[in-house]
């Protein structure tokens, strides 16, 4: 049987989530979810296909899709947002980038940056030249349409994109997915650089175990919408463990909230 090490967070929580659910009808995507993020560290959730990884990043940044019912409660630096019954309004300071950057093929880069920021609207914001400070080649690339970038051009973009209001977390659902290896290896050294210099904390969905020392500090590991196991520690063996577990021939696990308290 693979074991697992866990390990105890000792930080301060920027973000906790309580016992956080997501259903779509009688499909439950995310059960009695508990996790503590820390100021400026990065995180992964790493879980199957389906697991429920989307859903719960969707629910920690307040956007699940009409119809899904969601409770529990988030906190951000104390601020709570309760999730019983009406869907709360998006917080600005937790920003989602959607699988492959979900940007607006039609636009051109500078417009989706410009979107991306908002109008009228209080708070921080960051500009297109703070983004392309960060992605030299989206400046390059500013008067292309979105749709006519690379993969790897749009999964940039959609980072940007969750930069320009600012955020103190950044959710990224599975910003590795379809990228060619030295392509995945510049977003992992970006997201490193950003985490650093700008204090973010990340959270960052991913279904390929190889990538996670990449990619995070420690991981989350969620299987059917539970959280399963944390991992402190993304060594060789830990790796190997997540691998099995992921492909569904590792540790069977019990929900983490019951063994060791909040994550
Ligand atoms: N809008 C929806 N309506 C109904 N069921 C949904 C919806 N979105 C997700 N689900 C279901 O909820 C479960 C969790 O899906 P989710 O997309 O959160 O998992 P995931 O880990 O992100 O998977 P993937 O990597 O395949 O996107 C799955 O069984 C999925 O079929």
């Amino acid at each position: 049987m693979v074991q697992i090490e866990r390990e105890t967070v000792d930080a301060p929580a920027l973000l906790h989530a309580e016992q956080l659910n997501v259903r779509y009808g009688r499909q439950i995507a995310v059960r009695a979810v508990d996790l503590q993020l820390a100021r400026g560290e990065s995180v992964a959730l790493a879980g199957a296909n389906g697991a429920g990884k989307t859903s719960l990043l969707t629910a920690l940044a307040g956007v699940v899709p009409p119809g899904a019912a969601l409770s529990g409660r988030v906190t951000l630096d104390g601020r709570a947002h309760d999730l019983a019954g009406r869907r709360r309004a998006p917080d600005p300071a937790i920003a989602l980038v959607p699988e492959r950057g979900k940007v607006f093929g039609l636009l051109t880069v500078e417009e989706n940056l410009r979107v991306a920021r908002g109008a009228g609207l209080a708070g921080a914001r960051l500009t297109s030249d703070d983004v392309y400070g960060w992605f030299p080649r989206l400046r390059e690339r500013r008067r292309t349409l979105a749709g006519n970038l690379s993969g790897g051009e749009q999964q940039m973009l959609g980072i940007g994109m969750g930069l320009m209001r600012a955020p103190r977390v950044l959710l990224l659902d599975e910003p590795t997915l379809g990228l060619a290896v030295p392509v995945i290896e510049e977003v992992c050294e970006r997201l490193a650089a950003l985490r650093d210099a700008l204090g973010l904390t990340l959270l960052v969905a991913e279904s390929d175990s190889q990538w996670l020392p990449r990619l995070a500090q420690r991981a989350l590991i969620i299987d059917r919408g539970a959280l399963v196991h944390r991992v402190g520690r993304l060594d060789a063996a830990q790796l190997d463990a997540i691998h099995d577990i992921l492909l569904g021939i590792g540790a069977t696990a019990s929900p983490l909230s019951d063994e060791v308290g909040h994550v």
